[in-house]
């Protein structure tokens, strides 16, 4: 009984969007779709989509061209992407301590519109005309990871019954897309062993969508403390999280994972992120707050809270019980 307990904790929730159109809500296998979010971001915080919207000629522009070009560029250049000091986590990352090690990432932020990447790419190849293939190829992948996130969003609304709320928070959220590289640590003949790259943390955003390329890495925690490898459970799969601005806002009806990246053999690891960024101030719903579910956490925003999880580094601790827990 318990190792049958055990072993069914650790199969993360799989949930096929092949039968979800995106852009019509409520239609085809839109209401069984629904009750599998809920129950998944309720449960583990997390799932693993069948996605085949994020196309496999998509995904291999984007990791087998896009992604080369950018990490190529040197080191100078890439920290051309920032937002200021007053957004930390937003553009070019690199050796955080306590956080991330042999990891480097960029980031288009606030909208996955053909604009801003234009405007990100015409800060890495000013002299490039632009980076025409680049735009294309980003802005469409982000577009479907965009679409994901929305749809995901609004099952989990109106699986929760506040679905009335969907589009207030769809206009105050941002999104940005994050691209990674992992630096492989080296082969096992070489007498090298499995490295993290990115500590143990939870996301502060809404949800996160990560498409991982070739090489796995994701770990995510359960509920009852075991850690699970992310694979994903067919090519068009992607992965999508909650962070710790949803369970705030459903009052801790979602979990937020805890989840790090560690890596090990001789080939980089790619990931591709989109973070849906609240700008709303973080309140429960009064519907979602009543005698069985008194309030979790004191009303605040997410760019605070942001600034105080990169001012604690990678701990292993409930990082929003410490901002706001009631
Ligand atoms: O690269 C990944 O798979 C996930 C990285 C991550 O957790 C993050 O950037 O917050
Ligand atoms: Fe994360």
């Amino acid at each position: 009984m318990a190792a049958e307990a055990s072993r069914k904790e650790l199969q993360l929730p799989r949930i096929d969007f092949s039968g979800v159109d995106t852009s019509a809500p409520g239609a085809g296998q839109w209401a069984s779709v629904r009750a599998q979010v809920v129950d998944a971001l309720a449960t583990f915080g997390c799932f693993d989509a069948h996605y085949p919207a994020l196309s496999p000629d998509m995904r291999a522009a984007l990791f087998d061209g896009a992604l080369g070009e950018l990490f190529a560029l040197p080191v100078d250049v890439k920290r051309r992407n920032s937002y200021g000091p007053d957004k930390p986590m937003h553009g070019y990352l690199a050796g955080i301590p306590d956080l991330t090690t042999a990891y480097e990432s960029l980031a288009i932020a606030d909208r996955v519109d053909p604009d801003r990447v234009r405007a990100f790419a015409d800060l890495m190849w000013p002299d490039g005309g632009g980076n025409a293939g680049f735009c294309e190829t980003v802005h469409g992948a982000a577009k479907r990871f965009a679409e994901l996130e929305e749809a995901v969003r609004r099952m989990l609304l109106e699986g929760l019954g506040v679905a009335g709320y969907h589009d207030a928070l769809g206009e105050s959220t941002r999104h940005v897309f994050r691209m990674s590289r992992y630096q492989a640590p080296g082969s096992a003949a070489e007498g090298k062993g499995k490295e993290v790259r990115y500590g143990t943390h939870q996301d502060c955003n809404t949800l996160t969508v990560v498409c991982q390329h070739q090489v796995d890495g994701l770990e995510v925690q359960t509920r009852g403390g075991a850690w699970i490898l992310v694979r994903p459970a067919s090519p068009a799969s992607v992965f999508v999280m909650a962070g710790n601005a949803l369970r705030a806002w459903t009052n801790g009806r979602v979990h937020a994972p805890f989840h790090r990246v560690a890596v090990d053999g001789d080939v980089p690891r790619y990931s591709a992120i989109l973070f849906a960024v609240p700008e709303f101030k973080i309140q429960a719903p009064d519907e979602l707050v009543d005698d069985d579910h008194p309030p979790r956490f004191k009303p605040h925003h997410t760019s605070d809270f942001i600034r105080f999880c990169a001012s604690q580094g990678a701990r292993h601790e409930d990082k929003l019980q410490a901002f706001c827990g009631v």
